[in-house]
C-alpha cells in the first residue's frame, strides 16, 4: 500500500486530519520518568496507545531521539507503531537534504532502518537531492515549502527573478511538487499553520498534493483557518501538534490528558471542513 493510500484509510477510519508529533523531551516527562532519556520509548509508546484511534498519522522527530543517543528507542517505537497502530502511517521528521549519494543513505535510514512511510526533506539542494527518496515505491516525501517559523520568510518569501512570472521561492516549490518533481506521485509539502494565507496560496498552486501542516497548539496557529485554507476533498491535509498534546499534563495522567487534547483538536479540525 502506498503512503497516500495509508493516509486516506487512516483519515477515514479515525475521522481525522490530526497528526500527533512525537517530540519527546525528558525534562518535560512526568515525575517517575523526568529527566530520564531511557524512558523516551515508554513515554512515546504511552502517547501512541492513547491516541492511535484519533489520528491520521504520527510524526516522530528524529532529533529528539538522536540528541540522547536514543536511536534504538526510535527503532523500538517504530516496531510498536507497526504492531499496535498498523493502520496509521508514520512520517519520520528528519528534514534531510544532501547530494544524491548521501541522500541514498538517508533514504535507507528512513525507509529501511526505521521503516517510515514518509519523510520530511529540505529541498534547498535541488531535485537530485530529493530523487533518491522517490526511488522507493509508495514512500512519501514532504518538502519544506512555507515553514511555520518566523525566519521562514528569509528565503522562502524571496522572488525568483529567473523564473517565469517571478514567483516567490515557496510558490515555485509548490508548482514543482505538484508537477515535474512528483515522479512517484507521493510528494507532499510542509506549510505552517501560522501562515493561513500562504497555505491557501500553496493549495491553489498544488491542488492535490498532501500538505503537512505543523504549527497548531504550542506555536499558536489557527486550526480552523488552517483547514479552510488547505483542506480539499481531493487535497488532504495532515495537521501536526506535538507539545500541546504530549505535555497536556505534566502528571501521571499525561496519556489521558494527551488523549483529551488530541480529541479536542481532532474534533475542531473536522468541524472546520467546509460543509461539515
Ligand atoms: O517539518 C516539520 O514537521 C515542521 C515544519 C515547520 O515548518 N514547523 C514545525 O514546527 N515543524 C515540526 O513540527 C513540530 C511542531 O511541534 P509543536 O510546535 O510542539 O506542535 C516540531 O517537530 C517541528 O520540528
Amino acid at each position: 500500500m502506498t503512503f497516500l493510500d495509508m493516509l486516506r484509510n487512516a483519515a477515514t477510519q479515525n475521522n481525522s486530519m490530526l497528526c500527533v508529533g512525537l517530540d519527546p523531551e525528558p525534562t518535560r516527562f512526568p515525575a517517575t520518568m523526568q529527566g530520564n532519556p531511557r524512558k523516551i520509548y515508554d513515554f512515546c509508546a504511552a502517547i501512541v496507545d492513547a491516541t492511535a484511534d484519533l489520528v491520521c498519522a504520527f510524526k516522530p522527530q528524529i532529533a529528539y531521539f538522536a540528541a540522547h543517543g536514543a536511536e534504538d528507542q526510535l527503532e523500538r517505537l517504530m516496531q510498536h507503531l507497526r504492531a499496535n497502530a498498523p493502520h496509521v502511517p508514520v512520517i519520520l521528521d528528519a528534514k534531510r537534504g544532501d547530494i544524491g549519494s548521501t541522500a541514498e543513505q538517508y533514504a535507507k535510514e528512513a525507509f529501511e532502518r526505521y521503516g517510515a512511510d514518509a519523510v520530511t526533506l529540505s529541498p534547498f539542494m535541488g531535485f537530485d537531492s530529493v530523487e533518491p527518496y522517490l526511488q522507493y515505491p509508495g514512500k512519501g516525501a514532504f518538502l519544506l515549502c512555507r515553514t511555520s517559523n518566523p525566519g521562514g520568510d528569509d528565503l522562502q518569501n524571496q522572488r525568483l527573478a529567473s523564473v517565469d512570472g517571478q514567483p516567490l521561492l515557496y510558490e515555485h516549490l509548490a508548482r514543482l511538487a505538484q508537477g515535474p518533481w512528483n515522479k512517484n506521485g507521493q510528494l507532499g509539502l510542509v506549510v505552517g499553520a501560522t501562515y493561513p494565507a500562504e497555505i491557501e496560496r500553496v493549495r491553489a498552486l498544488a491542488p492535490t498534493v498532501p500538505l503537512l501542516i505543523p504549527g497548531v497548539g504550542a506555536q499558536g496557529g489557527d486550526a480552523a483557518a488552517t483547514v479552510r485554507a488547505g483542506w480539499r476533498a481531493n487535497g488532504p491535509i495532515i495537521v501536526n501538534s506535538s507539545r500541546a498534546i504530549l505535555y497536556a499534563s505534566g502528571g501521571a495522567d499525561f496519556a489521558d490528558a494527551a488523549r483529551r487534547e488530541a480529541q479536542k483538536t481532532r474534533d475542531l479540525l473536522q468541524a472546520a471542513r467546509p460543509g461539515a
